[in-house]
């Protein structure tokens, strides 16, 4: 079974980082895209008590055929998927998804299988074997989002978004990450 995506109408489109290659990423969107610590950490210290994570989905489903190539592995391997906006309050800032394969949960991430709205990053980094890979880029089209969600959330312009594989121990997992228009206002104006 394929359950619908509450985020994306079709798959993005991802571009790995090369050194010295423009991306041509707006001035507010780059520390967020090139953030080498937990971003559940840095918004939190941007929104303080508020911070929340609203849980879209998680279950097992089949990923995108691109993200099946990223974790090596075969398109018809069901994963777990999990698909959130972090907030603050009632305002989201960011939207993620995560794919989570078997192996990774039976292994070192059996917590990521009951995380609900707790965030991802507090599991991830408290490993200290954690490794991120694989930094790639994305500037999503409105129209690849859900028309509903874009709607709700006014995404009239292109959202900037990164994706990484962490390594904790013998598993990995792939991090989608996209950088809300709220999220540039409320650095402007906390
Ligand atoms: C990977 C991190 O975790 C964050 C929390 C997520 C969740 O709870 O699903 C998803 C992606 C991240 O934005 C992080 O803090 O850097």
């Amino acid at each position: 079974m394929t359950t619908r995506s509450p985020l994306f109408a079709r798959p993005p489109v991802w571009r790995p980082v090369r050194p010295g290659q423009s991306h041509h990423i707006p001035p507010g969107a780059e520390s967020w895209l090139f953030e080498q610590g937990s971003l559940t950490l840095r918004l939190r210290a941007l929104c303080g008590e508020k911070f929340r994570v609203r849980l879209l989905r998680q279950n097992w489903a089949q990923p995108y055929a691109d993200e099946a190539r990223a974790l090596g592995l075969p398109q018809l391997r069901r994963v777990v998927v999990r698909e959130v906006l972090l907030q603050c309050g009632d305002r989201p800032l960011v939207a993620a998804r995560s794919v989570i394969p078997a192996d990774t949960l039976r292994g070192a991430g059996h917590a990521l299988a009951r995380l609900g709205t707790r965030p991802l990053g507090e599991i991830l980094f408290r490993d200290p074997r954690l490794e991120r890979t694989h930094l790639e880029l994305t500037a999503l089209e409105p129209r690849l989002w859900r028309r509903e969600l874009a709607a709700s959330l006014n995404l009239t312009g292109k959202i900037r978004g990164r994706r990484s594989c962490y390594r904790i121990g013998p598993g990995c997992l792939l991090v989608a990450e996209f950088f809300l228009p709220a999220l540039f206002a409320l650095e402007q104006n906390p």
